[in-house]
This record gives C-alpha cells, structure tokens and sequence, in this order.
C-alpha cells in the first residue's frame, strides 16, 4: 500500500535530521517541503512570528488546534520553559500517528501532549479531564469554519482569562472570512494582523493575532 504524504515527510525526517534536536526537525520539514512535496505545515515566515508571540508571553498553558504532522507544536514546544506544557487537537488518526512520532523523535515529548478528537468534543474537557484552569496562549490552525465557534466555545468553557493570546494561521490563505468578522468586530478581543506568505510559497497569507481582554 503506497505511503501518505506525512509519512514520506516523517522517514525523511528520520533519516536526515537529529534524534532529540527540535530545530533540526523543524528545519528538515521545511527543507522537504520546500524542495520535495507542499503540504500545510506553518512553515518558516509564519513560524518565526509564532515563535516571537509565545517568547512574548511565556505561556504555562498553550492549546493548539490542528497538529498536523507536529511541525507547530515542536516550535511551540521548544520554547516553553520547564512544566509548561502544550496540548494539541488533532481529529485525524494518521495525522496524530505521524505526530506522535515526530514530536518523539525531536525529543519534546515531555512538553506535549496529543489530544485525538474534534476540537468541539476536547474543548469542553479541558477543565476537567485536562486539569486546565485557564490558556495563556491558543494557536489556532484546524479547519478555518472552525476557527469563530471554537474560540465561542472558548469563552463559554472560561478557558480564556484576562491576557490570553490567540494566534489564528491561514486567515488569507485558504482564508477564515467568518473569524476575521467575529474577532476584529468582538469589543472583548484587541486584534493585530501579521501579513505574510502561504508555506512554501510565493502567496499571500496572513496571521491574526487576538488578546482577550476579560
Ligand atoms: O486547512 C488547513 N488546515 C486544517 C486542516 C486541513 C485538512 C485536514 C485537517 C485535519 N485536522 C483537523 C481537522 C479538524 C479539527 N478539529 N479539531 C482539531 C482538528 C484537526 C486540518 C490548511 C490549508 C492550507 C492550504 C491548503 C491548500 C492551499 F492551496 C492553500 C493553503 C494551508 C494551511 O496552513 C492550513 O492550515
Ligand atoms: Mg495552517
């Protein structure tokens, strides 16, 4: 049975980079995708803003929706300073497979942990099966029309506190229209956008950035 495509990533990652180096796996897929096959990691542009919003606010308590092959999480979770912690959603099993072994091999295992399921069904969890009282930050980057009710659901599960970052990816590229409108015009959210390129392209993309202000 011929391989995915995050499983091509994930070999050649095992094959090139350095067990146990977050910046060596990051810098791997990047250089895979960039040179082999596209596929829908943040990438280096928008990973350097995501890297400077979570030094800005040493988060405890980060939740990122969509994981994806672990690309995010490894750059979140390389910078988190020792007993924060990352939980990331991710509602494809093969996804989810793939990044448990890639967040393995670049040895932040102990920061991360992978929650399996639709965002909708592990929001309302947090609290208590999760043991979360609050998020610093939020990195969303699951399904865009998911974006505006999830960060709802955020707020009805009061899970977001005085301060507390979202990061939105993709609100050009593929696009979060409905968010944009939701956020920007919400009086409880102060919103700054980051324009940038799409991963891998030559395409405009942009990330939004949105304190809540209790
Ligand atoms: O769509 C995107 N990503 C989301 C996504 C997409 C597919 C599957 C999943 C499955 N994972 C999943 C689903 C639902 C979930 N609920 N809770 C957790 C959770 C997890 C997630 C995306 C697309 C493009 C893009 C594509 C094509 C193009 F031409 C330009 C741009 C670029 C990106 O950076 C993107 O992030
Ligand atoms: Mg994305």
């Amino acid at each position: 049975m011929n391989q995915s495509k995050e499983q091509r990533i994930l070999n050649f990652v095992l094959q090139n980079a350095v067990r146990g180096d977050p910046c060596s796996v990051v810098d791997t897929i990047d250089k895979y995708c960039s040179q082999k096959e596209w596929a829908m990691n943040v990438g280096c542009e928008k990973g350097l803003i995501l890297d400077k919003t979570v030094e800005e606010i040493k988060p405890s308590v980060v939740l990122e929706l969509g994981t994806y092959c672990g690309y995010s999480a490894i750059r979140i979770a390389r910078l988190l300073k020792a007993g924060a912690r990352l939980l990331t959603v991710e509602f494809n099993p093969e996804f989810a497979a793939i990044a448990k072994q890639m967040i393995e091999f670049a040895g932040v295992q102990d920061k991360v942990n992978i929650l399996e399921g639709p965002s909708e069904e592990i929001i309302p969890q947090l609290k208590k099966k999760y043991e979360v009282d609050t998020l610093d930050f939020v990195f969303l980057d699951h399904w865009k029309d998911r974006y505006s009710p999830d960060t709802i659901l955020l707020q009805e599960c009061n899970l977001l506190r005085k301060g507390s970052v979202l990061l939105a990816d993709n609100v050009i590229c593929p696009g979060a229209p409905e968010f944009l409108k939701y956020i920007r015009n919400n009086p409880s959210f102060q919103c700054t956008n980051y324009p940038a390129h799409l991963e891998y392209m030559e395409v405009q993309d942009a990330m939004e950035k949105a304190v809540f202000l209790g």
